[in-house]
């Protein structure tokens, strides 16, 4: 969930809160929570969404991103795999703007300098991360969460009781069909499975309609069931965003990938298919330690 976004339902659901006990200003109508954006389009017309080279962040003089440079496809769903500790979380960190890299360069097309921007910045040019752990407002509605993650920006005269245009509404039934919870819409998002709670948390960042998704360990803690059906959506996501997948779970990696990278004490240790980087030397040398 974006730090925006987050704050954005914090506030909500105090507003929620407040309608419970009769206690709003102005019937609610004070208590906007559009968000602001500044989404343009990004120029990809050199073939890059993603583009970082060079990186280099040392904490306490350990270098935990070691001159790293990657590229990503517009459309691409790429998948990041690596030991614990090779630095997939920190490089994530740094393309959010989370994390300062000390060196290098990261570019979101062609023209954005990522560097420039701060956190809700980035996400709002349409960069949505995912975090290992669902987000959710588990007492809104599966709706309610939705609603709440649509870029829009209404200012001053939204409240929580707006209505959605039907362009809107479409976007909302579009993404409750995507992330297969189009039969819960009126549930509490607290009683989900932990499946449902991710796709929920996915269905949110795709209201805002991002052009880049980074989702950390996607499928950890879910079912077999849940995760075979997040594979698909992310195979039905490829192509209409660019996605980067950190997973530790070969078996899911092994449905959803083409390229495949691999990280090792903060580079790039090996580039290809699933097959390719797992017969690689290398690579079996740092996961079994050989
Ligand atoms: N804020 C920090 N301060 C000090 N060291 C850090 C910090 N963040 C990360 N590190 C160190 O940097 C290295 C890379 O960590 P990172 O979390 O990016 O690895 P990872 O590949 O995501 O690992 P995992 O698969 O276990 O999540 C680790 O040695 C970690 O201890």
């Amino acid at each position: 969930m974006t730090p925006d976004l987050f704050e954005e339902g914090a506030k909500r659901l105090e507003r929620k809160e407040q309608v419970l006990r009769g206690k709003t200003e102005s019937g609610g109508r004070s208590a906007g929570f559009a968000r602001p954006h500044t989404a343009g389009e990004v120029d990809v017309t050199h073939g890059r969404i993603l583009y970082l080279e060079d990186v280099t962040v040392s904490f306490d003089g350990f270098k935990a991103i070691n001159n790293l440079s990657l590229d990503i496809a517009p459309g691409e769903l790429r998948c990041i795999i690596g030991p614990n500790g090779a630095g997939k979380t920190t490089m994530m960190d740094i393309i959010t703007g989370k994390t300062r890299p000390d060196s290098g360069t990261v570019f979101f097309g062609s023209t954005i300098d990522l560097l420039r921007y701060t956190e809700p910045e980035i996400a709002q040019m349409g960069i949505g991360r995912k975090f290992q752990k669902p987000t959710v407002f588990e007492q809104l509605t599966v709706f309610e969460n939705l609603e709440l993650a649509l870029k829009t920006n209404k200012g001053v005269k939204a409240s929580m009781f707006f209505r959605l245009d039907s362009g809107e509404s479409d976007r909302v039934a579009e993404v409750l069909h995507t992330i297969h919870l189009a039969d819960s819409v009126t549930r509490l998002a607290g009683t989900l499975s932990h499946g449902q709670k991710q796709w929920l948390e996915i269905g949110m960042l795709l209201m805002q309609d991002p052009k880049l998704l980074l989702l950390d360990e996607p499928v950890a803690g879910m079912t077999d069931e849940e995760t075979s059906r997040t594979a698909e959506l992310f195979l039905t996501l490829k192509g209409k965003h660019s996605l980067m997948v950190v997973e530790h779970d070969m078996s899911f990696i092994k449905v959803i990938s083409e390229i495949v990278t691999v990280l090792s004490e903060g580079s790039v240790l090996a580039q290809g298919t699933l097959e390719q980087v797992q017969n690689d030397e290398r690579v079996i040398e740092v996961y079994l330690g050989r």
